[in-house]
């Protein structure tokens, strides 16, 4: 089966097509969905900070409208991105991932960082240009690691004080200058549990549209040290066996991939797939 959702750059000045529109309150949709004829969204009078034309859906044109500040549309109402993940029809959930990353990277990047002049959009290519500095802007994507440590039977969680209460997940952290991914998760698990692990394994990976992370899924064995959780990163750590769990992340994260795969390995269930 084709793929429903496939980007291209699309040129903004072409007339027609589909659009979801995007403001500080989130996407916008009706009972029809978050597909609304471009024509209609542009001729609502709400001012347009920007549009990009950023791919087909069933092969029909999509732009990205985005609405400056807070805006009311009558029969319609916004949502963020994280509420459309976690419903059960996600099927615009692809497209809307990448709406948000280029509605949150173009509106970064209007002005040139170099010399703070307007850009443009590039014909044909995802960057902003500033003439004057030829300098191309292009959408910023964010490494990060995450890593399930695992220890026989036992597995490591940790919790933030930003989670949902009870709710223990895998370590992540972001890549810094100069580091190797392997690099930055030895450097993310001692800051944020003081452990040491060996034999590190790349697993899978997933783009986490919050705001444009991609994440590098690894597994890594437990190899010394005893837990020190990070003060106010980490709220708690601890080893937990595999038939014993905590309530986990949602099902589309990578984080619980990474624990339902280990899980299944160990107790000899089917592996899980993980969502695209
Ligand atoms: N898809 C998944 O299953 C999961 C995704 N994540 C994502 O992984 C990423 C990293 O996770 P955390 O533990 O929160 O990171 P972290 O341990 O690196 O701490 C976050 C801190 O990093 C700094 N930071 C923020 N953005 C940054 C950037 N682009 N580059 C470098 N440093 C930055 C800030 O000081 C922030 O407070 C986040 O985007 C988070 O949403 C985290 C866990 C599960
Ligand atoms: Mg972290
Ligand atoms: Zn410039």
């Amino acid at each position: 089966m084709p793929e429903r959702w496939i980007t291209a750059v699309l040129d903004p000045a072409a007339s027609g097509g589909w659009a979801v529109a995007r403001s500080a309150q989130g996407f916008l949709y009706d009972s029809q969905g978050v597909l609304f004829s471009r024509d209609w969204l542009k001729g609502l009078g709400v001012p347009i900070l920007f549009e990009h034309g950023i791919g087909h859906f069933d092969q029909q044109p999509i732009y990205l409208i985005e609405f400056e500040g807070s805006v009311h549309i009558d029969n319609c109402q916004w949502q963020g991105l994280r509420q459309f993940m976690l419903q059960p029809h996600f099927e615009h959930f692809r497209l809307l991932a990448y709406a948000a990353q280029i509605g949150t990277w173009a509106r970064e990047h209007r002005f040139c960082g170099s010399c703070g002049r307007a850009t443009v959009q590039v014909p044909g290519e995802r960057a902003m240009y500033c003439d004057r500095c030829d300098l191309r802007a292009y959408p910023r994507i964010s490494p990060s690691m995450i890593v399930l440590i695992t220890r026989g039977d036992e597995i490591l969680l940790a919790r933030s004080p930003r989670f949902a209460i009870n709710m223990y997940s895998t370590l992540a952290g972001f890549a810094e200058p100069g580091e190797s991914a392997e690099d930055c998760l030895v450097r993310e698990v001692r800051e944020e549990v003081g452990l040491e692990v060996a034999n590190i394994q790349y697993v899978a990976s997933q783009c986490w549209p919050f705001p444009h992370s991609m994440m590098l899924g690894f597994h890594a064995e437990y190899a010394g040290g005893e837990i020190v959780p990070q003060p106010d990163e980490i709220e708690d750590a601890r080893w937990f066996r595999v038939n014993d769990l905590p309530p986990l992340p949602a099902g589309r994260s990578i984080a619980r991939y990474l624990i339902d795969l280990y899980v299944a390995r160990r107790l000899g269930l089917a592996e899980p797939v993980l969502p695209g």
